[in-house]
C-alpha cells in the first residue's frame, strides 16, 4: 500500500477515495479501497490507497485523536509511505478542534512540520485566498455553513479558526507563492515548519494550484485538506513507476432502492424538493421521533409500497426548523436520535432486499454505514464532483454517500440509475 488516508466522516472519505481512484485526466488514479472505521484484518494486496471512514468530526478532542492515531498506526502497518487527514472542504469544526488536534497529533506521530492545510475544493466552488475561505462567490461564514447544526461556520479566515484550536502557530502559503509552482511552495513549507509551525494554510482557487501543491508534496509524509489536496498525489506514485494508473469497471446493481436524507444543507433540501415533485417523499418529523412515536418499523411500508419509484425519506429542516429542534431537544440529543432512526431504518432495508442506497448527510451516512455490515468498499464511477459509486461486495450493495452540499439538483433521481450502471 501506498497512502493512507483518514477522513474524518464517511461522505468526505468517499470524496477524496473518488480522487485517488479518478486521478488525473489521462494518467488513472490509484486502486482504491475505502474502509468502514479501522479494519480487523490487512486490506487485500491490491489495494494501492486505503481510506479509513471515522465518525470524528463531532465527537470529544480526545476521542477523535485516539482514533485518528488508531487509524494511522493501520496504514503504517499496511506499509503507507504517505498519509492525508481529509477533514471538509467547508473546514467543518469548532473553536475546539477536531482539525487542529488531529492534525497536530499525526503531525507529531509523523514527526513532521509545515505540514499543508488545504481544504479547497474548486470543482465544489471551495476555494481560499489569503487564508480566508470562499464557497462560490461568499465568504465561508456567509454561505449557509454558520447554521450548520453540529460545526456552524462563523469565521471565513480558516488561518485564525484553525489558530483557535491548535497549540501551535499557523502558518500561511499565499496565493502568488501557490503559482510560482512546487519548488516555491515547498520552500515556503519548509520555511514555516523553521517556525514551528505544524499546519500551515495554503491557498488555491484551482485545480491547477492544488496539482501543484501535490506536486510540492511528492515526498510529504503529511497532507491534510479536503479531497481537492489529493488531486496531484496519484501522479507523484505514477511518476515513481510505484503505480500504474489502473481504472475500476463498475457493471451496476439492480434491486430495490432507498434514499435517506439527514443533511439540512440548502442544496439537500433543494434535491429533494426537485425530488418530491416526481417521485414519492416522506418527512420524518423530529418531534414524533423524539417523543418515540416513529421508529425504523413506520417506515419500513413507504419503502416497500414505493419499490422501483426511487422512494426517500428525509429529516431535513430550514435553520429556523433546526434552531426550534435544538432548543427544545437540546443539539447532541436530536442528533442522536436522528442518527439511531437511520441507522436502523438502514439496517431493516437492507435485511428486506435494498440492493441500491443512497445516504445525503455525513453524519448521516457515518451513522449508516456503521449500521450495515458492509466490509471495504470498491470505488465505482464519479456520479458529481465528491460523490463516487460505492460498492459492497461482502453485502452485494451499490451506495452513494452524498455530502451535504454536494450534487446537482437532480441528484438523487439521477444517482440511482449511475448505482444501476445507467448514465442519466
Ligand atoms: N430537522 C432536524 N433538526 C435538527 N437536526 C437535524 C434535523 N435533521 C437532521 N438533523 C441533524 O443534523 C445533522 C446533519 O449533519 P450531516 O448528516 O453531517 O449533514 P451535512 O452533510 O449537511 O453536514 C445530523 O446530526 C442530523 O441528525
Ligand atoms: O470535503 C467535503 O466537502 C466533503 O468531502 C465532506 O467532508 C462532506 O461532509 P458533509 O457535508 O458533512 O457530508
Amino acid at each position: 500500500m501506498l497512502l493512507g488516508v483518514i477522513a474524518d466522516d464517511f461522505t468526505g472519505a468517499s470524496d477524496i477515495a473518488n480522487t485517488l481512484a479518478k486521478g488525473l485526466p489521462g494518467q488513472g488514479g490509484l486502486t482504491t479501497s475505502q474502509y468502514m472505521g479501522i479494519p480487523d484484518g490487512d486490506a487485500a494486496p491490491e489495494v494501492e490507497a486505503a481510506v479509513i471512514s471515522l465518525k470524528t468530526r463531532s465527537v470529544s478532542v480526545q476521542e477523535a485523536v485516539r482514533q485518528s492515531l488508531a487509524a494511522l498506526e493501520w496504514l503504517k502497518a499496511q506499509g503507507c509511505r504517505q498519509f492525508v487527514f481529509k477533514y471538509c472542504s467547508t473546514f467543518d469544526s469548532t473553536a475546539k478542534g477536531n482539525i487542529g488536534p488531529v492534525g497536530e497529533a499525526l503531525a507529531r506521530a509523523l514527526a513532521v512540520k509545515g505540514v499543508v492545510a488545504c481544504p479547497a475544493f474548486p470543482s465544489a466552488g471551495r476555494t481560499i485566498y489569503q487564508g480566508h475561505l470562499f464557497v462560490h462567490d461568499r465568504l465561508l461564514n456567509e454561505s449557509g455553513m454558520q447554521h450548520h447544526p453540529l460545526t456552524p461556520m462563523t469565521d471565513a479566515n480558516i488561518r485564525r479558526w484553525l489558530r483557535l484550536q491548535t497549540n501551535t502557530e499557523v502558518g500561511l502559503v499565499p496565493l502568488n507563492v501557490v503559482r510560482a509552482g512546487a519548488d516555491a511552495i515547498r520552500a515556503a513549507l519548509q520555511a514555516s515548519a523553521q517556525e514551528n509551525e505544524i499546519l500551515t494554510i495554503v491557498d488555491a482557487t484551482c485545480d491547477d494550484d492544488l496539482v501543484a501543491i501535490g506536486r510540492a508534496c511528492a515526498d510529504a509524509v503529511l497532507v491534510t485538506g479536503g479531497s481537492g489536496v489529493a488531486l496531484g498525489l496519484p501522479a507523484n506514485f505514477i511518476a515513481k513507476g510505484l503505480a500504474k494508473g489502473r481504472g475500476q469497471a463498475f457493471p451496476g446493481v439492480a434491486g430495490p432502492e432507498a434514499i435517506l436524507a439527514g443533511s439540512c444543507s440548502g442544496a439537500t433540501r433543494g434535491q429533494i424538493e426537485i425530488h418530491a415533485r416526481h417521485h414519492p417523499v416522506v418527512a420524518i418529523s423530529v418531534d414524533e421521533v423524539m417523543a418515540g412515536k416513529i421508529g425504523p418499523e413506520n417506515l419500513l411500508p413507504f419503502f416497500r409500497d414505493n419499490r422501483g419509484k426511487a422512494p426517500l425519506a428525509y429529516s431535513s429542516g430550514t435553520p429556523a426548523e433546526v434552531a426550534a429542534a435544538q432548543e427544545r431537544y437540546g443539539r447532541a440529543a436530536v442528533a442522536e436520535r436522528l442518527d439511531a432512526l437511520f441507522a436502523g431504518l438502514a439496517q431493516r432495508l437492507v435485511d428486506d432486499g435494498v440492493r441500491r442506497l443512497i445516504v445525503a448527510g455525513g453524519e448521516t451516512s457515518g451513522a449508516v454505514a456503521q449500521a450495515l455490515d458492509l466490509g471495504d468498499l470498491v470505488i465505482g464511477p464519479e456520479i458529481d464532483p465528491g460523490v463516487p459509486v460505492l460498492v459492497s461486495r461482502r453485502r452485494e450493495i451499490a451506495l452513494a454517500l452524498k455530502s451535504g452540499n454536494f450534487g446537482r439538483p437532480t441528484f438523487f433521481a439521477d444517482a440511482m440509475a449511475v448505482l444501476e450502471g445507467k448514465r442519466p
